[in-house]
């Protein structure tokens, strides 16, 4: 009855506007294709646009943890950058927000207690070791392979533990998938430092004995302290924000699209989570960190004595006019300065042993050129800083200056979104993804 009155009332309305069109409009046929080829012209741009422009825009995911605005950049759960520094439970006896926290707003979008997140951070330690078999097989991998590329055989490697897998083969229900799915996140998550430390020690300090994992120490803590950098609180605190805040970017990146394509497919954690690695080892996504102090420090030796705004243009413009991209500037989605980028400064700005190197000072001195610059080149649809152009000159600074091992880092922080989003996706029952492609005639066909 309700159905049929609305049914009613919907196709009145269409009829009454329609006869007030008749009634209005005195447009040739000329006009009125006028008015219409321009919408159908920039309709099929934009299809042609999605297909062969990298799927720009194209809404066509489902992620629940954090929504990146082009202007105001990433929030988690509706919180930004400075407001999860205000509310999330920092180490004891620190100030910046660690992993576990970020991990327990990520997967239940809840601000955890200080005691949750020390019973989480205990958690972690106390699955923190790696498998013997995973130990031997790291230690046989030759010092000159990446380190990222380690890592990713690694995180595979771990697949053999996997409890998903087992269940799955074990025949358990769709609605218990999460379950196993969580229980293998969190292992992955636990042994996820201790393994790129251990690659850290083989690449660059051969024979010297790892610490042991303390229990009362939070993930990073004891990251920092297998690294061999415990001492440094500092620097401590620094990852412990660097980790939090490269933990999630929504789900477009590379990265964690990659997770949850492969997780689609029931794949388990550690096999989703290796491939997102070595989607973020690529030089337009994560690998920018490394490219980005290789370059500023190029830029430190050519310029050689002082350096001023106009030698830095100068060498901007060297970089662009040889055809290169200008690393840890320009973004697929933002368009702005990315706030990941405004808080390591922030973390600059208080400490005066930074302000006082000079790498940090010309990250911050070709940050007050380069957008001028990318705006005169005028192709990058973003001149401003992303993250990576500030993150890897405060390592470089603390005495971390194997900039080859910087994307390692970036891969212990991005598991945070990626297995939020794979445990999310099991608890959903989301579908394997599988987009339609085309051919060349295809899309001709279309476009006739
Ligand atoms: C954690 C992260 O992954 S953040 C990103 C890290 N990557 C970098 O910093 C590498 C440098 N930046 C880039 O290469 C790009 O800006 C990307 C990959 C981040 C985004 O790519 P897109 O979304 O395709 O950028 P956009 O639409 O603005 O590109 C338009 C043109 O500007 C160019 N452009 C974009 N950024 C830059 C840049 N920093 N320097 C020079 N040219 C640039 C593109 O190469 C493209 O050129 P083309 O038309 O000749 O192909
Ligand atoms: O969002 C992106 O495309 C790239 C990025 O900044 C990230 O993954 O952290």
């Amino acid at each position: 009855m309700f159905r049929q009155a609305s049914f009613a009332s919907k196709h009145f309305a269409r009829s009454f506007s329609a006869s007030q069109r008749r009634l209005a409009s005195t447009k040739t046929i000329r006009e009125a294709l006028e008015e219409v080829i321009p919408v159908k012209q920039a309709q099929l741009k934009k299809l042609v646009e999605h297909l062969l422009g990298g799927m720009r825009g194209l809404k066509a995911m489902l992620w629940e943890a954090s929504v990146l605005d082009p202007i105001e950049g990433i929030e988690f759960h509706n919180k930004t950058i400075p407001q999860c520094q205000q509310e999330l439970p920092p180490a004891a006896g620190g100030k910046e927000i660690i992993a576990e926290s970020m991990l327990w707003l990520l997967l239940t979008g809840k601000v955890p207690t200080e005691a949750e997140v020390r019973q989480l951070s205990r958690e972690l330690a106390e699955k923190g070791e790696l498998p013997e078999y995973v130990e031997k097989f790291i230690d046989s991998l030759p010092p000159t392979l990446h380190p990222m590329t380690q890592l990713g055989m690694g995180v595979a490697a771990l697949n053999h533990e996997s409890k998903f897998q087992a269940a799955y083969e074990s025949g358990i229900k769709k609605t218990e998938y999460w379950t196993y799915t969580l229980e293998d996140s969190i292992n992955l998550l636990a042994r996820l430092p201790t393994l790129a430390a251990r690659i850290y020690r083989n690449v660059y300090n051969p024979g010297q004995p790892i610490p042991a994992i303390n229990k009362d120490l939070d993930l990073v803590g004891n990251y920092v302290n297998q690294l061999g950098f415990g001492e440094n609180k500092d620097l401590t605190e620094y990852l412990r924000l660097y980790i939090a805040i490269h933990g999630d970017h929504e789900g477009g990146n590379a990265s964690a699209h990659t997770a949850h394509l492969v997780g689609s497919t029931l794949s388990d954690p550690y096999l989703s989570y290796a491939a997102a690695l070595y989607a973020l080892a690529g030089p337009l996504h994560g690998l920018a960190n490394q490219e980005v102090l290789r370059w500023q420090l190029n830029m430190q030796k050519e310029i050689g004595g002082e350096v001023t705004h106009e030698n830095i243009k100068e060498f901007l413009w060297r970089t662009l006019k040889s055809g290169q991209v200008v690393p840890g500037y320009g973004h697929g989605v933002l368009r702005n300065p990315d706030p990941r980028f405004m808080a390591l400064q922030q973390f600059c700005d208080t400490r005066p042993d930074l302000l006082a190197d000079p790498v940090i000072q010309l990250v911050k001195k070709t940050y007050e050129v380069a957008p001028d610059v990318l705006k005169e080149h005028g192709k990058t649809k973003n001149p401003y800083p992303n993250v990576d152009a500030a993150s890897g000159c405060v390592l470089y600074h603390y005495g971390l200056t194997q900039f080859k091992y910087y994307t390692v880092i970036f891969g212990v922080s991005r598991a945070l979104g990626c297995v939020t989003q794979l445990v999310w996706a099991r608890a959903l029952g989301l579908p394997i993804e599988r987009p339609k492609s085309l051919s060349m005639e295809a899309i001709e066909k279309l476009i006739k």
